[in-house]
């Protein structure tokens, strides 16, 4: 495995896009945290987001969060899946565990808001997540974590606690300059409009959902 402080792996355009462009303290209900912000144009206007513990200490065992994107959850409360949910999970062992929640604008597992609403559209006549985003001849999961690697190699990270329960992205991780020493899992109760998304994550992606 690489050491921390090794060179960075990533191909050129990932790194261009985890330039770091401007960073304030945000008084949370959490806690403060550091938040700031990554894009490759500073002109960007959903750049990758960093929340940090200020007194996050670099070169321990980080406790991290990459969560991707999820405007109905996030924001408006959706119950049609457990990111909201997760995201104040993730917020409260960030702040209790001097971590990070990096925020990626991945949006519908990276098929953008307006494919995930029709993606949904299509779930409500009968399909599952993964039929549905195949169905409109896209990828199942569009995702990469190259950024965050960068991101988290900007925060001078080289060793990890990851919330999550998606083996890909442990997997992400492999070969990189960032070692994840733990995955810790960050699972919600499910409810009746998300169980059969959650059953779907759990038995045709293979999440670790107990
Ligand atoms: N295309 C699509 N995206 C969805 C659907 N439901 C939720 N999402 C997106 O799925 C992503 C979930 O992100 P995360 O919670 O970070 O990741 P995860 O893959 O569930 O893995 P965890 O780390 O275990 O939470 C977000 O980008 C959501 O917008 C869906 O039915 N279809």
């Amino acid at each position: 495995m690489p050491e921390h402080g090794d060179p960075i792996l990533l191909p050129p355009a990932e790194l261009a896009d985890a330039t770091r462009r401007a960073e304030a303290l945000i008084p949370t209900p959490y806690g403060t945290f550091r938040m700031l912000a990554y894009a490759g144009d500073a002109e960007d206007y959903t750049p990758h987001l960093a929340l940090v513990h200020p007194d996050m200490d670099p070169s321990g065992e980080v406790i991290v969060r990459l969560h991707s994107e999820c405007i109905t959850g996030d924001l408006f409360g959706s119950k049609r899946c457990d990111c909201g949910e997760q995201l104040d999970r993730a917020m409260k062992v960030a702040a209790a565990g001097r971590g990070i929640v990096v925020y990626l604008r991945q949006e519908g597992r990276g098929i953008g808001i307006i494919n995930k609403l029709k993606a949904y559209q299509l779930q409500d006549q009968g399909m599952d997540t993964i039929e549905a985003n195949l169905h409109l001849g896209l990828e199942v999961d569009a995702r990469h974590y190259g950024i965050a690697q960068g991101i988290l190699q900007d925060l001078g990270i080289g060793k990890i606690q990851l919330l999550t329960n998606n083996p890909l992205k442990v997997d992400s991780f492999d070969d990189g300059p960032i070692e994840v020493v733990r995955r810790l899992p960050i699972i919600v109760d499910p409810g009746k409009e998300n169980l059969q998304y959650l059953r779907t994550k759990a038995l045709d992606m293979g999440h670790w959902l107990g």
